[in-house]
């Protein structure tokens, strides 16, 4: 279980996290029951990533707290942090050519502590082979294409066997099919899963509790069928939602707010410099 008690992040006099209205003055609060699959979304530059990150003291906190599994995680050592939690980043930043894929998933065997050289393997091969990528254990890392790597990082973070895993944007490259396959698979990383999603149809199936940042605050928590829906969704990303349900698939449409509002306006990006 992870929770996070208003939370706070600045840079500057700017604040990243926790809102800089009246009404969102507590910060942040995040509460990830223990086996949950907690999706958090929201418009880019939101705080997602930044949230994510705080949970394993990536980011320094101006005020709050978190707590994984009861553990003040100001007060854990790193090594102690990543026993807990698996992180997968948004970005590889592989530059060696000399490292392997096996290389990089045996990395997450390290926070387990001594294992025999036939158990590490197995390790390994199993957390590529359930990742869709066991065919690559040998190739060097720098080879992959953006998919591959992205299906190898959370191979890494599959075989570090934490009981919690932080996944930010972990569809990102990879294709429709490799997307719903990761997502089916999260809680084979780990059972406790919190994933930043820009998709909110993968989000609605995939998640059990949504979670809805804007400007750096909660704007909306629960159920997918009670965040995701265009009284919430609109006003947050400027758009015009309907959404269509069929049992546990939510289909979403979207619109330009403003088209609606301004049917003659040119959108931005269509403008040309004078
Ligand atoms: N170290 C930093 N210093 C200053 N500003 C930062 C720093 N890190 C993040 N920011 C800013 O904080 C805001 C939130 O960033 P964050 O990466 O958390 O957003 P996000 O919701 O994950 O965005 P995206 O969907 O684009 O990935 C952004 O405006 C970003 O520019």
């Amino acid at each position: 279980m992870i929770t996070a008690r208003a939370l706070r992040v600045r840079a500057g006099d700017r604040t990243l996290l926790g809102g800089e209205s009246s009404s969102s003055s507590a910060g942040v609060d995040l509460d990830v029951p223990t086996g949950a699959v907690v999706g958090i979304v929201g418009p880019n530059g939101s705080g997602k990533s930044t949230l994510l990150r705080t949970l394993i003291r990536a980011v320094p906190l101006a005020s709050g707290e978190v707590r994984v599994d009861g553990e003040d995680v100001s007060r854990l050592r790193r090594r102690d942090i990543a026993r807990r939690v698996a992180f997968v980043g948004q970005h590889s930043d592989a530059t060696d050519p000399t490292v392997t894929v096996a290389d990089e998933v045996a990395l997450g065997l390290v926070q387990r502590g001594p294992l025999g050289r036939d158990a590490a393997d197995r390790a390994v091969a199993d957390a590529l082979i359930a990742m869709g990528v066991g065919e690559h254990a040998r190739s060097p890392l720098v080879t992959l294409s953006g998919g591959e790597r992205q299906r190898v990082a959370l191979a890494r973070a599959a075989a570090q066997r934490a009981p919690h895993a932080l996944l930010d944007e972990p569809t990102n490259h990879l294709d429709i099919r490799h997307r719903l396959d990761t997502l089916a698979m999260l809680r084979r990383i780990a059972p406790t899963v919190v994933v930043v999603l820009h998709d909110l149809e993968l989000a609605a199936r995939f998640c059990d509790h949504i979670v809805l940042l804007d400007a750096g605050a909660v704007v909306a928590s629960g159920p997918p069928d009670s965040v995701l829906t265009p009284a919430v969704l609109d006003p947050v990303y400027g758009v015009r939602t309907t959404v269509h349900r069929e049992g546990d698939t939510f289909l979403f449409g979207f619109d330009r707010a403003e088209a609606h509002l301004s049917p003659t306006s040119t959108p931005p990006f269509e403008r040309t410099s004078p």
